[in-house]
C-alpha cells in the first residue's frame, strides 16, 4: 500500500513539474536550449542585464538558442549574421509583436497600443502606413524648421550656461527638452519654453517609468502568470497609465482647440485630424500620438547625450577635431549651420552618429517579435507563434562582423558600408519607422554642436563621463538605456560667429511664429 502511495506522490510531482515547466510553444527540436528551473525557466540566470547574460550564454550555446522564461519559449539571436538571417531574410514571418501582460493589459488599457507594441493586423498596418508617410524623407525635410529652432534653443541655453567653458555643466535637461519638443511639435504643434517646465518633467518621468514596464527583464509577471496575483507592479503601472492619459488629453485637447481657432501649426496629428479621407478612428489616432510622443522621447536624447559624453573624453576630443576639420573642408565659408538643414554632406559626421548608434545601442534588447509562419533556420523548423528576441547589443558588438567592436571608431563607417550598419533601429519589416527623422536630428545636432563648441572634460574628474556603453547605463532593466549623469565643459569656438548663427535661427523661429499667428 505504502508503495502505491509513493508511486502516486511521484506521479503527482512529475505531473506538477510538467505543468509548471510547460511553455506556450513546445520545445523546438534541434535548437540548443539554455538551462532553466521549473516555473522560472532561465529568469534567475538572466538577472537584471538580459543582453549581457544572453551574450554569455551564446558563447556556450552558439548564436541562436531557445530559452524558457516562465511559461514562454523564446528564440534569441545574438550575432550580426543570425539577426540578419532571421530579421531580414525572414522578415515577412517576423512581422508581428507579442502582447505582454504588464504593458498590454495594464499600461495600455486606455490609450491603446503604440505601433511598436501592436501585433500585426489591418489596424496596425494602417497606423504604420500613416506614420511611415508622415516620417518619409520628403515629410522629414518639411520638419527641418522645427529641428532648426529646437537645436538653436538648446545650443543657446548651453551657451548662456557654459561661462565660455570655465564651468562643468549637466546638459541632459536641455537635450531632453530638445527631443521632447521636436516630438511634440511634430505631433501636436506645441512646445515647452523652459527645460524645467513642470509638464515636461512629468512627461519625461512617466515615459521613463513606462519604458521600464516594457523591458524584457523587469516584469516577471509577464512570464509567470501566478505572480500577477501578488505583484504590486500592476497598481504601479496603472498609476503611470493614469498620469500618461492626463498629459495626452492635455496635448490632444490643445491641438483640437487650436484647429477650431485656426491657430494650429502644421503637424502630423493635425493633418490626420483634418484629413477626411484618413481611414483611422479616434483610437488609432491616439495610438499614433502615443507612438510619436514616446518613440523619440528617450531614444534621441540618449544618443545625443551619450555622443557628447564620449566626445568630451580625451579620445573624443581628437574625434571632434577631425569632425570639425571635415566640416570646414566641406563648408569653408562657415555655412554648415544652415546647410545641415537641407543636406547631409559631411561623411565623417554621418559616420560619427552611426558609430554613436552602434556603440551605445540604446535599446540593447530590441522590441520583441512574434512569428506568423514557420521559419526554417539552418534546417530547424521554428513554428509560427514563437517569440523572438534580438540581442541588438550583441549583434552590434559581434567580433566576427565589426573590427575591434569595443573601440569607438567612426571611421568604420567611412567608404562602402553594409546596408545594415547596425541594429540600433532594429531590422526588417518592423524596423524603426522614425530612423530617417532620428538620423537627420542627430546629423544636424552634431554638425551644429561641433561647429559651435569644443566639448571638454569636466574640471572635477569625478564628474567625467563613463565611456563603456554598458557601464554608462543607469537603468539596465529599462527598455531604453539611460545615461548616467556626468558633466563636461563647452568652450565656444568663436563666440561672435556662434551668436550670429543663433541670431539667424532665432529670427527665423520668430518669423514662423508670426506668420502662423497672421
Ligand atoms: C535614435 C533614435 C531612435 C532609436 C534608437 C529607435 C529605435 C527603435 C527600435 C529598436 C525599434 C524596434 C524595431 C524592430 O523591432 O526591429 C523602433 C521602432 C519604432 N520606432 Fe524608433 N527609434 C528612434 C527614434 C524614433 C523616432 C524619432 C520615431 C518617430 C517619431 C520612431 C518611431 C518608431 C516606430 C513607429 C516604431 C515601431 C515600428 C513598428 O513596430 O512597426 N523612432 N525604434
Amino acid at each position: 500500500m505504502a508503495f502505491v502511495a509513493w508511486i502516486g506522490i511521484i506521479v503527482i510531482i512529475w505531473i506538477l513539474f510538467k505543468i509548471l515547466s510547460s511553455t506556450d510553444i513546445p520545445k523546438i527540436n534541434g535548437l540548443p536550449e539554455a538551462p532553466g528551473w521549473p516555473i522560472f525557466g532561465s529568469l534567475l540566470q538572466l538577472g537584471e542585464n538580459h543582453s549581457l547574460a544572453l551574450s554569455k550564454l551564446a558563447k556556450r550555446l552558439g548564436p541562436v538558442f531557445q530559452i524558457r522564461l516562465g511559461n514562454k519559449r523564446i528564440v534569441v539571436a545574438n550575432s550580426y549574421d543570425s539577426i540578419k538571417e532571421l530579421w531580414i531574410r525572414n522578415q515577412s514571418s517576423l512581422i508581428s509583436r507579442p502582447t505582454l501582460y504588464t504593458f498590454h493589459t495594464v499600461v495600455s488599457s486606455s490609450q491603446g497600443f503604440t505601433i511598436g507594441t501592436s501585433p500585426w493586423d489591418e489596424s496596425c498596418k494602417q497606423r504604420r502606413k500613416a506614420a511611415a508617410t508622415a516620417l518619409n524623407k520628403l515629410a522629414v525635410q518639411s520638419y527641418m524648421p522645427l529641428i532648426d529652432s529646437e537645436s538653436y534653443s538648446a545650443i543657446n541655453e548651453i551657451l548662456k550656461e557654459c561661462e565660455d567653458g570655465r564651468i562643468d555643466i549637466n546638459i541632459s535637461p536641455h537635450l531632453q527638452r530638445f527631443a521632447l519638443n521636436t516630438s511634440l511639435m511634430l505631433n501636436y504643434g506645441t512646445r515647452f519654453s523652459s527645460s524645467f517646465d513642470a509638464l515636461l518633467k512629468e512627461i519625461v518621468e512617466v515615459e521613463a517609468a513606462i519604458s521600464r514596464f516594457r523591458s524584457t527583464s523587469n516584469n516577471w509577471q509577464d512570464y509567470i502568470p501566478l505572480l500577477r496575483f501578488f505583484s504590486t507592479k500592476s497598481s504601479e503601472a496603472n498609476s503611470y497609465r493614469l498620469r500618461r492619459d492626463h498629459y495626452l488629453e492635455i496635448l490632444l485637447g490643445g491641438l483640437k482647440k487650436d484647429i477650431a481657432n485656426g491657430t494650429e501649426r502644421s503637424c502630423i496629428t493635425g493633418n490626420i485630424l483634418k484629413d477626411p479621407s484618413a481611414k483611422l478612428n479616434e483610437n488609432e489616432i491616439k495610438s499614433i500620438c502615443l507612438t510619436m510622443v514616446s518613440a523619440g522621447i528617450d531614444t534621441v536624447p540618449a544618443n545625443i547625450i551619450y555622443g557628447i559624453s564620449y566626445l568630451s573624453s580625451a579620445h573624443g576630443q581628437q574625434i571632434q577635431e577631425r569632425a570639425y576639420q571635415e566640416i570646414q573642408d566641406v563648408y569653408p565659408d562657415g555655412d554648415a549651420w544652415e546647410k545641415c538643414l537641407v543636406e547631409e554632406r559631411v561623411p565623417y559626421v554621418t559616420a560619427l552618429y552611426k558609430e554613436i548608434l552602434r556603440y551605445f545601442t540604446v535599446i540593447p534588447m530590441c522590441l520583441p517579435r512574434r512569428s506568423i509562419s514557420d521559419i526554417d533556420y539552418n534546417g530547424v523548423i521554428i513554428p509560427a507563434g514563437t517569440l523572438f528576441y534580438m540581442n541588438a547589443f550583441a549583434g552590434d558588438y559581434d567580433e566576427n562582423h565589426f573590427i575591434d567592436p569595443y573601440t569607438f571608431n567612426p571611421e568604420r563607417y567611412l567608404g562602402d558600408v553594409d546596408g545594415t550598419p547596425h541594429f540600433a533601429y532594429g531590422a526588417g519589416s518592423r524596423m524603426c519607422a522614425g530612423s530617417h527623422l532620428a538620423n537627420r536630428e542627430l546629423f544636424t545636432f552634431f554638425i551644429r554642436f561641433i561647429s559651435a563648441f569644443r566639448i571638454l572634460e569636466p574640471n572635477d574628474p569625478k564628474d567625467a563621463a563613463i565611456l563603456d556603453a554598458m557601464k554608462a547605463n543607469k537603468s539596465l532593466t529599462a527598455l531604453v538605456a539611460e545615461p548616467k549623469p556626468f558633466k563636461c565643459r563647452f568652450e565656444p569656438r568663436n563666440k561672435k560667429v556662434l551668436e550670429s548663427w543663433l541670431e539667424i535661427s532665432r529670427k527665423r523661429a520668430e518669423n514662423d511664429e508670426h506668420s502662423m499667428r497672421d
